[in-house]
């Protein structure tokens, strides 16, 4: 059985009535064998929760409900690091709640898209092997194929990162800097990515996978990604709505710190955290990046 928690009793009321979240996912019916709830309590009753909800905002949500959550396998389906604690979701759970089993739900794929049942392959990662089977099998469906790593760290980063490259490339074709900088953008921001995986102790193999190079290659092109649409109106110098949820903005800042803090090389990364934190343009990003010294690939 599958139970929809939703943090707001108006919001799981509106949904178990109409059976469709308006704001949401409009226009895509809940299955008949979904539950909705907005009691917490319905939590004990699970033994695998999948965390979907801003990266920003799990740490509080294990906190406030860590009796409800310790023993029970998490899945995070978030792609972030907090800016705090600088840790992704599967870390954040595996401080808070030392009973708990932290697993990882990513990849490239646009909710719209799994839930109207179209093919699409993600990755789950778990450190215990036979729990990584257990998920893989039960979270599988026909037109989900899900594969299975055992490298937490390096599935969670590939995730979080790429929004980051993804908010730097919309900003690179919002500027009308053209789609060749864009693939330059994408390939440096890889290099990036691998750069702080390695320096974590994630295996680089993950990071080629569906959750780093799939994902990064699906959100730096997409507009139906809300990063890289993020992107688009901040290089064309055009509004963009402040209550969707991109996660990229904070994560840079995370990660620039991060960077920082431990000597890793991420220009593209600290630059848009740079631009984020109004400190410089995209044209004097572009630039600065430009006129680093030559180096070899
Ligand atoms: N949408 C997508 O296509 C994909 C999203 N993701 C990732 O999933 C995560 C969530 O994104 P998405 O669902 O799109 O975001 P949305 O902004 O569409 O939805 C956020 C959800 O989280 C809930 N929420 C917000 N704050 C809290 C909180 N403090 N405690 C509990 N629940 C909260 C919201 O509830 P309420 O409605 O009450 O505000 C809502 O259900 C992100 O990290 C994103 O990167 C990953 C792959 C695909
Ligand atoms: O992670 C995603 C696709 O895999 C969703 O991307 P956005 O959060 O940029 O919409």
């Amino acid at each position: 059985a599958v139970t929809l928690w939703a943090r707001s009793p108006d919001t799981a009321a509106e949904m178990a009535k109409t059976r469709e979240n308006k704001e949401r996912l409009p226009g895509i019916e809940l299955p008949e064998s979904v539950t909705v709830t907005s009691d917490p309590e319905e939590l004990l009753k699970a033994d695998t929760i999948l965390l979907s909800m801003p990266a920003q905002t799990v740490r509080a949500f294990v906190e406030s409900h860590r009796d409800r959550l310790d023993g029970t396998t998490l899945v995070a389906c978030c792609k972030g690091i907090d800016l705090e604690t600088l840790t992704g979701a599967a870390g954040t759970v595996a401080e808070s709640l030392p009973g708990a089993v932290p697993a990882v739900l990513t990849g490239p794929s646009f909710a719209a898209d799994i839930a109207r049942g179209l093919p699409t392959a993600l990755t789950l990662a778990c450190a215990r092997p036979e729990e990584a089977i257990r998920l893989q099998e039960s979270l599988s469906t026909p037109c989900l194929r899900l594969y299975r790593t055992s490298d937490v760290v390096g599935a969670e980063l590939g995730g979080a990162l790429k929004n980051v490259i993804a908010i730097a490339c919309g900003a690179c074709i919002g500027k009308g800097y053209g789609v060749s900088a864009r693939a330059a953008l994408m390939t440096r921001g890889f290099a990036e990515m691998q750069r702080l995986a390695a320096h974590r102790g994630a295996d680089p193999v993950t990071l080629m996978g569906l959750s780093g190079f799939g994902d990064l290659t699906l959100t730096c092109t997409s507009d139906m990604s809300r990063n890289y649409r993020f992107g688009l109106a901040w290089g064309a110098g055009e509004d963009f709505d402040t209550s969707a949820t991109v996660e990229g903005v904070k994560t840079a800042q995370a990660v620039a710190r991060l960077s920082r803090e431990q000597g890793i090389d991420m220009p593209i990364t600290r630059l848009v955290a740079d631009v984020v934190d109004g400190e410089i343009d995209i044209s004097d990003a572009l630039g600065q990046l430009l006129s680093r010294p030559l180096k070899e690939e």
